[in-house]
């Protein structure tokens, strides 16, 4: 039976706690899943924003799940990944949970951050560069976190070694002399997720990891992402704009726009049967490899900036289905089995 809860009461930008933002088991069978957001409100008191850049979001990641965060720039996908390792603006003001095993990240102090930052969680950011010190050889990069770990200096070096490998890298050794700049973005990039790897994490955290990358690299880099996941069951948050390559990698995928979540559904459904007019548009603006598909439209208008808070829908102005109501009223993120969606025209079957 189709359970039906509002989990997130979007209109007052508070949050109410429901069995389907929270599911009871993960895939991999436990009572928690391995990352537990619940009604994430992010604000910046001392900025111009006229809204929260997080506004009571919820999402879970099982173990050994990959999970997409989409949405156009600026909807607040990389602040949401990175709450998750308490990498905030200082001034962030927080409402709400993240949970990663259990523990609250929002309630840890320094040590418990870098503890968990060692053991737990990992991110791969969107540029290689950004990721490493040019001055020091990758070598160096790499066995440093491996010491903090313990290791003795050769064991450090096997380990680091036996990563390179894994990534895909045919001569370790000799990658482990080079400086960053002696390699390519994609090859540095699968240093980069090396690196990530070194502490076993259960959790990966990756932000846009191929959009300064080439299309072959991509294809690449997502293919050693997958095959990793999969050896090591590690569950992935992966963020993202390209709706088609969040739809081919991940169990289920979340949309957001303007700091919230619009809609949730595993992936081929979501492909397939969007539920949300913004999700439509963002697969309708998708171009396509397939020769017969439909030459992609763009939304109109633009997304709404932090200065900006609408009191209803926040994607009303750019919405070919939005009614008077829609303007009124914020529409609260309904859900029914496994799909999460807040439009308030969604059981009208608008869209075709
Ligand atoms: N430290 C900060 N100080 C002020 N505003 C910030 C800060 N970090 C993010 N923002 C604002 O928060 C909003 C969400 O940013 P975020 O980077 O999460 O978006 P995004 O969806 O990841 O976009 P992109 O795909 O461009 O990275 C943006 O309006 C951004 O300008």
């Amino acid at each position: 039976m189709a359970e039906t809860t509002t989990s997130t009461d979007m209109s007052k930008g508070k949050n109410k706690s429901t069995a389907a933002s929270s599911p009871a088991a993960g895939p991999g069978g436990s009572a928690e899943p391995l990352l537990d957001i619940q009604g994430l409100t992010l604000r910046l008191p001392a900025s111009a924003a006229a809204r929260p850049i997080l506004d009571g979001i919820g999402l879970h990641v099982g173990r050994g799940e990959t999970v997409g965060l989409v949405g156009e720039s600026g909807s607040g996908k990389s602040v949401a990944c990175r709450s998750v390792l308490g990498l905030l603006p200082r001034t962030a003001e927080t409402e709400g949970a993240v949970r990663v095993n259990g523990t609250d990240v929002l309630g840890l102090d320094k040590q418990g951050l870098r503890d968990m930052r060692r053991n737990k969680v990992a991110m791969v950011f969107q540029d290689p560069r950004a990721s490493v010190n040019p001055m020091r050889r990758v070598g160096a990069f790499l066995t440093e976190g491996l010491r903090v770990r313990g290791l003795s200096k050769a064991d450090a070096l096997a380990r680091a070694e036996q990563l390179l490998e894994e990534v895909g890298i045919r001569d370790p050794k000799g990658a482990l002399r080079k400086f960053p700049h002696q390699f390519s973005g994609g090859m540095l990039q699968r240093v980069v997720i090396a690196a990530a790897l070194t502490g076993d994490p259960e959790l990966l955290l990756a932000d846009e990891p191929t959009t300064a990358l080439d299309v072959t690299t991509q294809a690449e880099v997502v293919g050693i992402l997958q095959r990793l996941q999969a050896r090591h069951g590690t569950g992935m948050l992966f963020v993202t704009h390209d709706l088609e390559l969040a739809a081919a990698i991940c169990d289920r995928i979340y949309v957001m726009y303007a700091g919230r979540i619009v809609e949730s559904q595993p992936a081929a459904d979501l492909f397939a049967r969007p539920r949300h007019p913004y999700t439509a548009g963002l697969l309708a603006s998708t171009p396509r490899l397939d020769p017969d598909a439909e030459p992609p439209k763009p939304i109109p208008g633009r997304p709404v900036s932090l200065a900006e808070a609408p009191t209803g829908c926040a994607f009303a102005d750019r919405c070919a289905f939005a009614e008077d109501r829609c303007r009124a009223e914020a529409p609260p993120l309904v859900t029914q089995g496994a799909v999460s969606v807040a439009c308030l025209r969604a059981d009208e079957g608008i869209l075709p």
